[in-house]
């Protein structure tokens, strides 16, 4: 066997917490030549469940190839009642972005990505509005137009759902898109669909956030990036940010200061995500930072 040294692989694990997981996965890892280069784990003592990441390469020209690791790992999983992962690292995960008329969000991934800071790929952009057809079409990205409205709405989900199995999506980031997903669309994407709400939440929750915000006369506004469920605006968090405002402030300033923030904040957890460092704990997150 000759084991190629500079690829990159990722096992992640979650499980009942007990004695002995770690060392089993551990031991696994030794057991079968694997290098280990970074390496994070945690107990949730409240539900009691042990989350793990291992970033390993090959030790030893020996190393077994990735599906003999899946077959040996399985053996592992299955006396731990494991959920995991056995990934190459170097394949870029696939996103499918979703936006509707600010494109603000959208822009910074495609840049990010463009420029080599985001490994991932991005198929395609669908929209309910023509608005950011030139943006996505000037980064050489397919822009689907899916119009809806309330009579439409199951059939134009079942179009995006086509869209994403079409093109083998890992991940919708829903980079406002302001739209709610229907229970079942919700279902569909459970952890792989990710949200950027334009305030810190609980607070704030809905479409106008930032007048809600301003009306309250808030000191500190923010954004947060959750998973996206049938409940709006009450997902897993991934990562969330705040910056101060004062009373000078009017609610166009707090919509364009706030813009800067959600750009940030959306990028961290798709990327975060993507490097398959945040694992849902029930109804929040665990992320190895
Ligand atoms: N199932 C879910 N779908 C979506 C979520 C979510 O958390 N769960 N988040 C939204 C994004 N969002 C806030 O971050 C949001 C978007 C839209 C609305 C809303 O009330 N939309 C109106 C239509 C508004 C319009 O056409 O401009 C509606 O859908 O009736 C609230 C919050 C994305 N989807």
């Amino acid at each position: 066997m000759n084991a190629d040294p500079t690829v990159p692989y990722l096992l992640t694990v979650q499980c009942p917490d007990g004695l002995g997981v770690q060392a089993a996965v551990m031991g696994f890892l030794a057991g079968h030549q694997c290098f280990i280069t970074e390496s994070h784990s945690y107990g949730d003592p409240q539900t009691g469940r042990f989350f793990m990441r291992c970033v390993f390469r090959a030790g030893h020209p020996n190393m077994p190839d990735i599906e003999t690791m899946r077959g040996h790992f399985q053996t592992v999983a299955t006396n731990f009642g494991m959920e995991w992962a056995l990934v190459d690292a170097s394949r870029p995960p696939r996103v499918l972005i979703a936006v509707s008329r600010f494109g603000h969000c959208m822009n910074d991934l495609l840049n990010r990505w463009k420029s080599r800071q985001l490994h991932i790929q991005i198929p395609a952009v669908v929209s309910n509005h023509e608005d950011l057809r030139d943006l996505a079409e000037w980064h050489g990205i397919p822009f689907y137009h899916l119009p809806v409205t309330k009579e439409t709405k199951a059939d134009q989900e079942r179009q995006i759902l086509d869209l994403i199995e079409t093109n083998e999506i890992d991940l919708v980031v829903l980079a406002r898109y302001m739209q709610v997903l229907s229970q079942d669309m919700s279902a569909a994407l459970s952890g792989r669909c990710i949200n950027i709400h334009h305030s810190f939440l609980p607070s704030f929750k809905g479409a106008r956030p930032y007048q809600q915000a301003h009306e309250k006369g808030v000191k500190l506004i923010g954004a947060t990036a959750h998973y996206v469920t049938e409940n709006l605006d009450e997902g897993p968090i991934i990562e969330q940010e705040v910056m101060r405002v004062d009373h000078t402030h009017t609610g166009e300033a707090l919509v364009r200061m706030g813009r800067d923030v959600e750009t940030v904040v959306l990028a961290r957890a798709v990327r975060w995500h993507c490097e398959r460092r945040v694992f849902m704990n029930n109804r929040k997150t665990v992320v190895f930072k």
